[in-house]
This record gives structure tokens, C-alpha cells and sequence, in this order.
């Protein structure tokens, strides 16, 4: 039995089945409230700055020992509940082939932007064979986790197509909006390319022992609750479904979706990350029963005294309080800039005031 793998008829659960993050995933009571940090791993550490000298972001997702020294160092030096696993939401379209790099201070950026039919042709399934350092990573990493859960990810399709439209980072997303608008069916068949490449990668993930899995839609929240519901919910709940048989926890997270809680609860996520601009128990009222929230301290908060981000964090766990679920969580990710002692403290902080 894997670590991902509810436990058998008359077998007992695993000890990472019964960690504090699962159980707040299926809203089971906790011993703590269960606290990562999106982009717990990366350059707030020196650690990280350290084993990365010298190799480019890209490569370093290709290697297994690295990315599972990298992807281990936020765990031994927070104490977080969970660990994320270190790669990029670009890993799994450059390792089809498309020709697209990682500029340092930029973020990814396409050779060719996918704007036309023919430009499709970019995007070929993905197969295991592909990302062989993802299986044997995570087969390094789950044998040095313990009982701390491993959570695998992807980019959401409407955020993957954002890059790839614009070929690059973007403000106003105006390629990809033109698509959308302009050429609908393109753009259908655009995301269901996407969701199954994302499937796949997923998949991958699952099976080498991820025992969770986030898909990132960051950039979505650009979007009108109707343009979402029509234009990419088909595709966000296609890759959701594609994993729904092996029972691991799925989370959704986007930037500014406010607006589009619910309707990113209802694409088939188990959790739905928020981010700071919505306190958690009225995300609860938008998300409606049956999921677990994830979330959602302000992360320039880090920048300001302990005593200021203690009293905001209090104010997020107040606001957690009547949830069924909470994984305590930024509202979006680390910043490289921040103090890795802050978030060392904010970790011991929520785990003693939320010791049951
Ligand atoms: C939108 C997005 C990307 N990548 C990702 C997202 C979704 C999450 C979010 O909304 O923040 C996801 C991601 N990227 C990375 C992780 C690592 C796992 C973790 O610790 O959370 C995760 C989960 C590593 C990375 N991905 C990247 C870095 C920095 C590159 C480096 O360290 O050299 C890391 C550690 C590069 C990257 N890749 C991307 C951006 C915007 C950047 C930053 C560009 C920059 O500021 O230099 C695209």
C-alpha cells in the first residue's frame, strides 16, 4: 500500500494518512491546525540559494536528488505539515518539447506563442517516460518525508494557456482574452490539450506517492464569473475527474478570485485556497459545505513586526474557526525576500494556539 492510498478493509490507516494536513483535507478533527506555505521552498532560504548556484531553474527540476534536497529543506527548517513538491507549473510543457525557458526575475517565457491552429501542434500527450525524474524523485522523497505528506502539482489549464498565449508573464492577459473572445473553439480545444497534458502530470505524481495534489490556476481571477463558468471550467473539471479514483485530496488555488470561490469548489476540488482580500468564513458562505478551506494570511504581513503578524494571524484563525477544514496557508506565495525566521515563528505560532 502507498502512502496515498486510503487504507484497506481490516488494514490499518498509515501514519501520513493520519497526519494533521490530510485529515484537514477530509474535515476530520485535528491536533493542530496543519500549516505549508506556497512556495515554501526557493530563494527566502540560503540553503536553497546554495544548492542551486550555478544551475538553471529549469535543470534543477530534472535532477532527483536536488529536487529532493530542495523540496525537503522548508520541512527540516519550518516544521511545516506538509511538503510541496519543487518543480515549475512549466515543467511538463517543456518536457514535450515546447521551447520555453525560465528567465530569472521574469518567470517562463515561450519561444513560439500558441495563438493559431497550427500552433497546437506544440502540444503532444504527455507520457511517464517524459518526467522519469518526477517518479524517481518523489520515490526519494516519500522514503525521507516519514509521515509528512508530499503534495504534487500542476498549472491549471487557463493559467499554462496564459503563458503560452502571451508567451510570456502578463498584466491584462490581452492575447489570451483575444483568443478566448475571438476564436472560442480554438480556445476550447486549446484547454482540453492543456487538460490532459495536466492529467497525465498529475497522474505521474500520484502514482510515484504524492499524497495530495494542488492545481494552480494563479492567474484566472482576471476573469468574469460567466467567462470562467463557460470558457474554463470545462477544462480545470476535466483534470479533477481524471484523478478522482485514487481518493488523494485536491486542491484549487488562484490569485483575486474572489468571485469565483464556488465556482472553482464546483470544478471538483476537495480544497479551495483563498487569498487574503476574503476572510476564510466568508469564503465558506461563497464555497457552500463539503470542502475544506486553505489560506489565507496576507504574505507581505511577513514584512511588518511579530507582534503585527501574530495579531493578524490571530484574526485568520478567528475567521477559520467554524470551518469544517483549514490548512493554514499565505494568500499567495513566499516571497524571496522574506525573513525565513518569520515564517519559522508563524508556523510555531499557529501550531500552539491551535493545540487541541
Ligand atoms: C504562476 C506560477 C509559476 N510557477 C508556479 C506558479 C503557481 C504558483 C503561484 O501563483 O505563485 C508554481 C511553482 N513554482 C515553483 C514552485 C515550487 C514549490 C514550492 O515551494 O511552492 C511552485 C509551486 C518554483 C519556482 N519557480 C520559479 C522560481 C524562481 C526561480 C529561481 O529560483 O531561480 C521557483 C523557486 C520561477 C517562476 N515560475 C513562475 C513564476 C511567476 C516564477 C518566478 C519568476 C521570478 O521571480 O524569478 C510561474
Amino acid at each position: 500500500m502507498s502512502a496515498n492510498d486510503r487504507p484497506a478493509a481490516g488494514q490499518p490507516p498509515t501514519a501520513t494518512y493520519e497526519s494533521a494536513f490530510l485529515k484537514a483535507c477530509r474535515r476530520e478533527p485535528v491536533p493542530h491546525t496543519p500549516v505549508w506555505f506556497m512556495r515554501q521552498a526557493g530563494r527566502s532560504l540560503p540553503e536553497y540559494l546554495k544548492v542551486r548556484e550555478g544551475i538553471p531553474m529549469l535543470e534543477s527540476c530534472t535532477r532527483p536528488e536536488l529536487v529532493a534536497e530542495i523540496t525537503l529543506q522548508p520541512v527540516r527548517r519550518h516544521g511545516v505539515d506538509a511538503a510541496i513538491y519543487f518543480s515549475d507549473i512549466v515543467v511538463p510543457l517543456k518536457a514535450i518539447g515546447v521551447d520555453l525557458d525560465i528567465k530569472p526575475g521574469v518567470g517562463p517565457v515561450v519561444e513560439k506563442p500558441i495563438r493559431t491552429r497550427a500552433d497546437l501542434a506544440q502540444l503532444r500527450d504527455l507520457t511517464p517516460d517524459d518526467v522519469s525524474y518526477v517518479t524517481d524523485a518523489i520515490k526519494l522523497l516519500t522514503a525521507e518525508l516519514g509521515e509528512t505528506p508530499l503534495i504534487g502539482f500542476a498549472g491549471a489549464p487557463f493559467t499554462l494557456a496564459s503563458y503560452l498565449v502571451e508567451g510570456g508573464p502578463s498584466k491584462n492577459h490581452e492575447h489570451t482574452k483575444a483568443l478566448m473572445y475571438g476564436d472560442p473553439q480554438l480556445w476550447a480545444d486549446l484547454l482540453d490539450r492543456l487538460a490532459e497534458i495536466t492529467s497525465a502530470f498529475l497522474k505521474v505524481q500520484i502514482e510515484a506517492g504524492a499524497s495530495a495534489v494542488q492545481l494552480f490556476d494563479s492567474w484566472v481571477g482576471a476573469l468574469a464569473p460567466a467567462d470562467y463558468r463557460r470558457s474554463v471550467m470545462p477544462a480545470s473539471t476535466k483534470v479533477f475527474e481524471s484523478v478522482a479514483g485514487y481518493g488523494v485530496p485536491r486542491i484549487h488555488f488562484g490569485v483575486g478570485t474572489g468571485e469565483l470561490l464556488g465556482l472553482m469548489g464546483e470544478a471538483g476540488a476537495d480544497v479551495v485556497g483563498v487569498d487574503w482580500r476574503v476572510p476564510l468564513d466568508e469564503a465558506a458562505r461563497r464555497v457552500g459545505p463539503g470542502k475544506a478551506l486553505q489560506g489565507n494570511l496576507d504574505p507581505a504581513v511577513l514584512f511588518s513586526s511579530t507582534e503585527a503578524v501574530e495579531a493578524k494571524t490571530r484574526e485568520v484563525l478567528d475567521a477559520a474557526a467554524g470551518l469544517e477544514g483549514h490548512i493554514f496557508n499565505l494568500g499567495h506565495g513566499v516571497l524571496p525576500s522574506m525573513d525565513p525566521d518569520a515564517l519559522t515563528r508563524l508556523v510555531e505560532d499557529v501550531h500552539t494556539r491551535t493545540a487541541r
